[in-house]
């Protein structure tokens, strides 16, 4: 049986007087690759914040690895890549190589040398996403895809077990966003990281995901990919709050 990676039960959270998330139960199991879909102000990035740990539901409990949220110590099994991670300018004097062993320095201290192993680590992360021949580069060199894969490289460094991602493709071009998403399924597919991905780019990712998750201050719906697929337009648009059409488009493979 899969195991149970985030269990949330009953979650809900308020910022001040206003209910921006009610009731949310879900279970995410090791190997799942989950879209967590919703309209602009629908408490997305709130309940992966909380998931993080970074805020406190106003009621309910959250489960990482089977250990609830207060005691849970095990950080480097879960990786992190926001928005705004890919914003450095042309003048940030890091090299790819060095940002992607920087998500090593939790684990090897501010004050410590990093082992060849670590680098050895670096350069492999590097690769899985398709990066490894810019490695010397200067990050802020690289083009938005560019540098947002890296910080795919630099949450994968520690061999995290859950991939948490919050719209990740936000500057990224459209050209681009569908091998950006094809490097994600082969992650989730080849290397078996779970994922948790908040997106509005839902046809694209919708096909990608093995579950959906539709969120609305309260859960609309969640479920395996299938399920959702058989709802229709005008299901998806009464929770959604505005018409929502469904283009299917399968991303294309990554040309490595
Ligand atoms: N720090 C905060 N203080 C007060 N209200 C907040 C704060 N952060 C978010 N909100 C409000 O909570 C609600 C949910 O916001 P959240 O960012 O979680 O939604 P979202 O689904 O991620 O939105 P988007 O798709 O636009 O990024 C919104 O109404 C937002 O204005």
């Amino acid at each position: 049986m899969t195991k149970t990676i985030i269990q949330l039960d009953d979650v809900s959270f308020s910022y001040d007087h206003s209910i921006v998330l009610e009731h949310i139960s879900l279970q995410v199991g090791e190997g799942e690759f989950w879209a967590l879909i919703g309209p602009n102000g629908s408490g997305k990035s709130t309940l992966l914040t909380i998931i993080l740990g970074l805020l406190k539901p106003s009621s309910g409990s959250v489960k990482l690895f089977g250990e609830n949220l207060e005691s849970f110590k095990d950080r480097e099994r879960i990786g992190f890549v926001s928005q705004k991670s890919n914003s450095f300018n042309s003048g940030f004097p890091a090299t790819v190589f060095e940002v992607v062993r920087s998500g090593l320095t939790s684990k090897v201290g501010l004050l410590k040398r990093y082992s060849k192993k670590d680098e050895q680590k670096a350069l492999e992360s590097l690769r899985i996403v398709g990066m490894d021949s810019f490695a010397t580069q200067s990050i802020g060199q690289l083009s938005g895809g560019q540098q947002q894969r890296v910080f795919i490289a630099r949450a994968l460094v520690g061999e995290p077990d859950l991939l948490i991602m919050d719209e990740p493709t936000v500057g990224i071009d459209q050209q681009n966003v569908a091998s950006f998403y094809s490097m994600l399924n082969k992650l989730n597919r080849e290397h078996g990281i779970a994922i948790v991905l908040v997106t509005h780019e839902i046809d694209l990712v919708t096909d990608l995901a093995t579950h959906v998750a539709c969120l609305n201050r309260t859960m609309h719906f969640h479920g395996v990919q299938s399920d959702y697929n058989k709802m229709d337009e005008v299901d998806i648009s009464k929770w959604y709050g505005h018409p929502v059409r469904r283009v299917h488009q399968h991303a294309p493979e990554v040309q490595e």
